[in-house]
């Protein structure tokens, strides 16, 4: 199987610490450019949040299903984060190519090493909070995680803090400081994907 188009819109992986702002980012994107980005949606074994939904935000799944899914092969990456396992599926992306929209992806940093190893070839951009007491402010007052999970969420992020300063990792490195200046900063570096997209549908 080839995920890497020849002629398509090139996906676009955004990763970085968990609280950094990609869903807003993402959301934002998707409701300003309808009909130009597809979500590739992923598959969890965590608990849906509330307002989530099944088969938009993620495929909620057991652990079992998520083996099942990596023992047939169905998986291009998958991951363990904060005790839960996250995977991309070959038919999440596929579904998304097949319309020919720009397929979005949001992984941890596991994942972009990952896909790094397959034929996607992705624009990689790493959201990134200011700082780590910021961090720890939004994902407090976002209000989804108990003190355990905010604490391995903490953890990962200073890992992913680290390994994202290193060269070539990142096409982009966002600092989304101001939510306004980060979102101008994603869509210029996508808006020529995304003319591609439009002028395809004219
Ligand atoms: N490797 C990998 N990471 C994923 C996947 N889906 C989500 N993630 C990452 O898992 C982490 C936790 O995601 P989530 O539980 O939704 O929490 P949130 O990012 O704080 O909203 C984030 O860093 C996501 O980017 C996936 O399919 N593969
Ligand atoms: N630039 C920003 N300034 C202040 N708060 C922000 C900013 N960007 C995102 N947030 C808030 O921080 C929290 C984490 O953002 P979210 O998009 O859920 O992160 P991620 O998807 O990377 O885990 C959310 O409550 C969101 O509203």
């Amino acid at each position: 199987m080839n995920l890497g188009q020849m002629s398509g819109p090139r996906p676009v992986v955004l990763s970085g610490p968990s609280g950094a702002g990609k869903s807003t980012l993402l959301k934002r994107l998707m409701k300003e450019y309808e009909g130009v980005f597809g979500f590739s949606v992923s598959h969890t074994t965590r608990n849906p949040r509330p307002g989530e939904e099944d088969g938009k935000d993620y495929h909620f799944v057991t652990r079992e299903k998520m083996q099942e899914a990596i023992d047939n092969n169905e998986l291009i990456e998958n991951a363990e984060f904060s005790g839960n396992m996250y995977g991309t599926s070959k038919s999440s992306i596929e579904d998304v190519q097949a319309q020919n929209l720009i397929c979005i992806l949001d992984v941890d940093i596991q994942g972009v090493r990952n896909i790094k190893e397959t034929d996607l070839n992705p624009i990689y951009i790493s959201i990134q909070p200011p700082s780590m007491e910021i961090l720890e402010q939004r994902l407090r007052d976002r209000k989804t995680e108990t003190e355990e999970s905010l604490q391995k969420r903490l953890e990962a992020a200073r890992i992913d803090m680290e390994l994202s300063k290193e060269e070539g990792v990142f096409d982009l490195v966002i600092i989304n400081d101001d939510l306004d200046e980060a979102y101008e900063k994603l869509k210029s570096v996508l808006i020529e994907e995304i003319q591609k997209v439009q002028d395809a549908k004219k």
